[in-house]
């Protein structure tokens, strides 16, 4: 199967606000960092407001809304704080997350199958405010179903289980983990739904994700952050980009 077509790449600027709040000043700046990613190619921008507000903070999600060319991809648990926030803003897209407070980072997918009414009611009013809603969810036939009924645009493919057994050498654990996200990217397609994918993508990761025909979006942001030390943030974002335009050749 050929792509469905042009493969965008989100740049999540989560780990800047990370940098900065490590001291509590103002800098480095993630607003500077997303209007760079943006000049260096960059489709969207992603930043995740967690409720412990422990990177990205209220002031930064103003700040894109203002300051971006490109859309924003607003990530957020779903709470009544955080649905007031995304209707004020009106973001391109908004993307429901799992939060547990004492996780390092997003550790799986939403639990959509169990709590399908409740999340019904909960992105109604963000879609009839106009943002495109995605789903994060991982590669499971259940919870990619009760997404489509849930009445969400877009499912988020969680890739981080794939990732951590590349990284940890379990390659028949990562092969597996890649299989399930092949054949899941392909079933929430045949559902009607746009597939985007990202989470602990890096330089070694990202092709056989990107060659997915369905898949529309990658957003990737530690890895790219990281990376961005050594070789700067647009050397870095021009390379993920480089990859993924190899990967869909
Ligand atoms: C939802 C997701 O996978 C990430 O985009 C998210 O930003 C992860 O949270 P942290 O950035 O806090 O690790
Ligand atoms: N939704 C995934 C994302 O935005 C980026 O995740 P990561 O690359 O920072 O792990």
């Amino acid at each position: 199967m050929k792509p469905l077509g042009n493969l965008r790449l989100g740049v999540n600027i989560d780990h800047v606000a990370t940098v900065r709040n490590a001291r509590g000043g103002a800098y480095p700046d993630p607003l500077r960092a997303a209007k760079l990613a943006e000049e260096a190619g960059a489709d969207g921008i992603t930043a995740h407001l967690r409720e412990d507000r422990r990177h990205i903070s209220d002031a930064d999600i103003e700040g894109l809304m203002e300051v971006l060319s490109v859309p924003l991809n607003f990530e957020m648990a779903a709470t009544s704080e955080m649905q007031q926030i995304a209707l004020r803003h009106r973001p391109h897209a908004v993307c429901i997350v799992p939060e547990k407070r004492e996780e390092r980072t997003t550790e799986g997918g939403l639990e959509v199958a169990r709590e399908e009414n409740r999340l019904a009611h909960f992105i109604a009013p963000l879609r009839e405010a106009g943002c495109r809603v995605s789903i994060f969810i991982a590669a499971d036939k259940k919870q990619i179903e009760a997404a489509a009924r849930i009445g969400a645009q877009v499912i988020e493919l969680h890739t981080g289980a794939y990732c951590d057994a590349h990284a940890e050498g379990h390659f028949d654990v990562r092969d597996r983990e890649l299989e399930s996200l092949r054949e899941m990217s392909a079933f929430a397609h045949s559902l009607g739904l746009e597939v985007h994918a990202g989470h602990g993508l890096t330089y070694d990761t990202v092709k056989p994700v990107a060659a997915f025909p369905e898949v529309m979006e990658l957003n990737i942001g530690h890895f790219i952050i990281g990376e961005a030390i050594f070789r700067g943030l647009t050397p870095a974002i021009h390379e993920m980009r480089r990859l993924m335009d190899e990967a869909r050749a």
